[in-house]
């Protein structure tokens, strides 16, 4: 265990990123927080940011703010876009990843018609399933479990890293074997946004939707996304027409007729003060750069198995660094007592999974090596 510590410590010297953590407000630097991928750390940005916007825009600006709050939805799009290869008028940061689920999935089953079938894997994250079972049951439609079978599927609706394993999906062979059988893919990239560059045009993804509140540390509730894929904006007919889609919003007029811009997928009223925590995380995410957070990932990924090695725990993460995602996930027939005392006595703050996981999330912003070691060393001592 102690060459554990000794190399953790040895790595956490020579991390490139180890300076970020200064960027984030850490009430209890002694916390080994493994919990990053559930709800990242607020940023000292965010701080600012939220009490600049409440005491300029919202105190002094009052209703008058609304002349630029009204557009910042796209803006903040435009900020998270590259960080998943897209484009700055791909994107736009609203509502929350359920709501944009239902409706990205609703508009996409609207683009095959003639077919009868959502696939979604049984196994995916709840809100997930739930979301394609209740579009399903509305429209008549079947639900189909996997995606062996994708000729007569109108819309597949996954997840790029599993919540559980943290297995990444080829997404650019899934991709285009849908496109093949006609299928139309909606991606949930909830944890994989802000952890790993995404590169949705290279490997074709062309609807997706994820959260900003694990990797990109926009805080709890903060806004999700929604990227379209340009030709297809205007293709979708999405189902809430709210009054922000609306050409004109403020014409007032009789009949709803959709923006012709990613602006056409919002709904209602933003949460501004979300969104601005939210643009404050995106943009500490964007600085540090896509391609040094996940080289980070990739790094504490393997330190963390040859902790689970050395200490002799099971794991089902994926060796392969290019099928891995954040986090580790640990197996042990008492992970819920486990992760309970790991809390209560050890300082370390992990999820327990149903049925047997400890989760071990890393973020590459304000995860230590230390941290990776003295969670596993944690859950060794507990079995
Ligand atoms: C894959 C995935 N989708 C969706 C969600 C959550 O959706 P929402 O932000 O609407 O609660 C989570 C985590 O909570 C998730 O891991
Ligand atoms: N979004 C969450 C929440 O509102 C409460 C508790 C946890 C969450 C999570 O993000 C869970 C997370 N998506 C997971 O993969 O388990």
């Amino acid at each position: 265990m102690q060459e554990l510590v000794e190399e953790a410590v040895t790595l956490d010297a020579g991390d490139p990123l180890a300076g970020w953590r200064e960027e984030f407000v850490i009430a209890d630097p002694e916390l080994a927080y493994l919990d990053g991928n559930s709800l990242g750390m607020p940023t000292k940005r965010a701080f600012e940011r939220v009490e600049q916007v409440m005491r300029d825009d919202w105190a002094a600006g009052l209703i008058r703010s609304w002349d630029h709050w009204l557009d910042w939805p796209q803006a903040v799009g435009a900020e998270l876009a590259p960080l998943i290869g897209a484009e700055p008028h791909e994107v736009v940061v609203h509502d929350s990843t359920s709501v944009n689920l239902f409706q990205l999935i609703t508009a996409a089953v609207g683009l095959r018609p003639d077919r009868r079938v959502i696939a979604v894997d049984p196994a995916d994250f709840p809100t997930d399933r739930y979301i394609v079972e209740s579009i399903a049951a509305a429209r008549d439609l079947e639900v189909r479990a996997g995606f062996d079978q994708l000729d007569d599927v109108a819309v597949a609706v996954r997840s790029m890293v599993d919540y559980r394993s943290a297995e990444i999906v080829d997404v650019a062979t899934e991709a285009a074997r849908a496109r093949e059988a006609g299928a139309v893919v909606v991606w949930d990239l909830s944890h994989a946004a802000g952890l790993l560059p995404v590169r949705v045009h290279e490997v074709g993804i062309d609807l997706a939707v994820g959260c900003t509140y694990k990797f990109l540390n926009g805080g709890p509730g903060a806004p999700a996304f929604t990227f379209v894929r340009a030709d297809l904006i205007e293709q979708l007919d999405e189902p809430f027409h709210g009054w922000f889609a609306q050409t004109d919003q403020f014409a007032m007029g009789d009949t709803f007729t959709p923006r012709a811009d990613i602006g056409r997928f919002r709904i209602g009223t933003p949460s501004i003060l979300s969104l601005v925590a939210a643009q404050a995380g995106i943009e500490v995410s964007a600085a540090a750069g896509i391609e040094a957070i996940r080289a980070k990932s990739v790094e504490l990924g393997r330190f963390g198995l040859r902790c689970c090695d050395a200490l002799g725990l099971s794991t089902s993460t994926p060796r392969d660094d290019d099928r891995r995602g954040g986090h580790l996930c640990v197996h042990e027939p008492d992970a819920r007592r486990i992760v309970a005392e790991m809390t209560e006595h050890d300082r370390v703050l992990a999820d327990f999974r149903e049925p047997d996981v400890v989760r071990l999330g890393c973020s590459p912003l304000t995860t230590r090596f230390a941290d990776v070691a003295r969670a596993t060393i944690a859950v060794a001592n507990r079995r």
